[in-house]
């Protein structure tokens, strides 16, 4: 495969929350591995994904959807997006074309202007908007940064993301690939599941538990037959109210985001799960270290 036209390599996605990363990461992998909501910053672990076809490689670095750091979970956020900018090979800075510009786009290009590697423009959601606001809202953003490629998609509908690859690979050096063909995520399993727990937690409970809702994955295992496994987890909330709302009365709430993960659990482990779901309190717990290394928001030594 290599030395002959074969491309590789590594683009990271950027953008406020909720314009749609994860959707084009799914769209363009067809399988779940990044978590969609419809509520902002659920993306907060860089998950990879890789996408391969017979003459290239696309390896997709997710990063989380970043703002002025408020927390210490804030800061660590910016410092690894920074970090993949420098590395990569390109960078996808999406925004969402039926949103103007915001602080929130301002500070990423500040950010951008740091890093010598390319940035594409992808406008998304193109189908939610008349094709004549796309211009002016183009122009914005041109006039403050000078983008390698202006690129307007919906990854919702795939409209144009096809191309987006192509421009993609432009960018990309002669090489060989850096993962096997049937690689798609080199994200543990664990943190695919907690993920999971965590989008039935925000789609059921609507605005009363806040996005500051984390779950830890205590213990995976598979029974010895093989095909059962079992899956302890806890959800941990900033307040008792919240603890109240996710139990739900005798219990029905956390049943019922139990029975929904649980089925997608399953779905991706292609076994039967026994799922046990616990809740706890910890106040703050984004602003204190122990808590952020426990939950794997955590530098690389
Ligand atoms: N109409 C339309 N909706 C879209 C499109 N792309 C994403 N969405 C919707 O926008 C919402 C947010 O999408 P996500 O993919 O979760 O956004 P994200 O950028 O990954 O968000 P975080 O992971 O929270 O940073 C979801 O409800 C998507 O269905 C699109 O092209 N068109």
């Amino acid at each position: 495969m290599t030395g002959n036209g074969f491309r590789s390599g590594f683009a990271a996605l950027i953008g406020r929350p909720n314009v749609g990363k994860s959707t084009l990461l799914n769209h363009v992998l067809g399988q779940k591995v990044a978590i969609m909501s419809d509520k902002p910053q659920t993306t907060r672990n860089q998950i990879r994904g890789v996408y391969t076809t017979e003459e290239s490689q696309i390896i997709f670095l997710d990063t989380p959807g970043i703002h002025k750091p408020k927390s210490r979970l804030g800061e660590w956020m910016v410092k690894t997006a920074r970090d993949t900018f420098a590395e990569v090979d390109v960078v996808l800075f999406l925004i969402d074309a039926k949103e103007g510009m915001g602080a929130g786009d301002q500070f990423i290009m500040d950010l951008l202007q740091e890093v010598k590697t390319p940035v594409f423009l992808v406008v998304n959601k193109i189908d939610q908007v008349h094709p004549e606001s796309l211009l002016p809202l183009i122009d914005q953003y041109r006039t403050r940064f000078s983008f390698r490629e202006v690129v307007p998609i919906s990854a919702k509908l795939g409209n144009n993301t096809g191309k987006l690859l192509e421009l993609i690979l432009a960018e990309f050096p002669e090489g060989p690939p850096y993962y096997p063909s049937e690689y798609v995520t080199d994200h543990p399993e664990r943190f695919i599941v907690a993920e999971l727990i965590r989008e039935k937690v925000l789609h059921l409970t609507r605005e009363e538990v806040p996005h500051s809702v984390a779950v830890v994955v205590e213990e995976m295992s598979r029974q010895d037959e093989g095909d059962l496994v079992d899956v302890r987890a806890t959800i941990i909330t900033e307040r008792a109210s919240q603890k109240g709302i996710l139990i739900g009365k005798q219990g029905s709430m956390l049943k019922e985001v139990g029975r929904r993960a649980r089925h997608e659990i399953q779905r991706l482990l292609g076994s039967k799960v026994y799922l046990d779901l616990w809740v706890k309190v910890k106040k703050d717990w984004r602003n204190e270290d122990f808590y952020l290394r426990q939950f794997g928001y955590r530098d690389e030594e």
